[in-house]
């Protein structure tokens, strides 16, 4: 994949090395990136949100990283959280090749560890927009560390890949039925396939 984004992408231009993933996972292997129909659906919460700082929970290669990154104003913050060193070495290059490592800090380590430290390690007081694509049965534990650890104002996005497939029926339940949350689902598809699949995006409300 990281050959393809080197041989097929501009560096400097997120859409091109956007465009290479989504080609090389069509005709050559899939890959569990959001993917392009999913993907429109994140860039339009970005772009809604214009969010000054956000977090993403499972950076994988880097793909969603390099489409929020490249939707944001230019003094705003996103923070990925990778567990797998090997995934998070090429997320760097791909993120690099796209010329958005200014915008992007990639850190390594598991969710759980990382969001009671984000205030004091990265000064941030809140998140405006999380995008939750790491493992899925983290999505509900994390969601409430999050609100434990004040992360999230009243306002605060969270928008979450994968609810139907593989799915997150815990945390779904959860966000749905809870008065913090007012949630809305976009139907979409698996990456790459006809797969029934979706984003969940839920407002925090404090
Ligand atoms: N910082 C962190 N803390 C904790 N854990 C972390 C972490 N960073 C990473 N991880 C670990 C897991 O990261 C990858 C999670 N993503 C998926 O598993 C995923 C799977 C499919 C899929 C696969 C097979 C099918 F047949 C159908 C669908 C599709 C998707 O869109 C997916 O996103
Ligand atoms: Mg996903």
């Amino acid at each position: 994949m990281l050959a393809a984004v080197q041989k097929n992408a501009t560096r400097g231009d997120p859409r091109s090395v956007v465009k290479a993933i989504d080609q090389f996972c069509r005709q050559k292997e899939w890959a569990m990136n959001v993917g392009d129909e999913k993907g429109c659906i994140l860039d339009s919460v970005v772009t809604e949100v214009n969010p000054a700082t956000v977090l993403e929970l499972g950076t994988y290669c880097g793909y969603s990283t390099v489409r929020i990154a490249s939707l944001l104003p230019s003094n705003a913050k996103l923070i990925t959280l990778e567990f797998n060193p090997d995934y998070a070495a090429i997320a760097r290059q791909v993120i690099a090749w796209a010329g958005l490592e200014d915008k992007v800090q990639l850190v390594e380590g598991a969710s759980g560890d990382w969001i009671p430290k984000m205030k004091e390690k990265f000064g941030i007081e809140t998140f405006d927009l999380v995008f939750l694509d790491h493992w899925k049965d983290r999505y509900l534990p994390d969601t409430k560390l999050m609100e434990e650890c004040g992360l999230l104002r009243k306002g605060s996005i969270l928008l979450a890949d994968n609810v139907i497939c593989p799915g997150t029926p815990d945390y779904l339940e959860y966000i749905r039925n809870s008065p913090r949350y007012k949630s809305q689902y976009f139907k979409s598809h698996l990456e790459y396939t006809k797969v029934e699949d979706g984003l969940e995006k839920s407002v925090f409300l404090g």
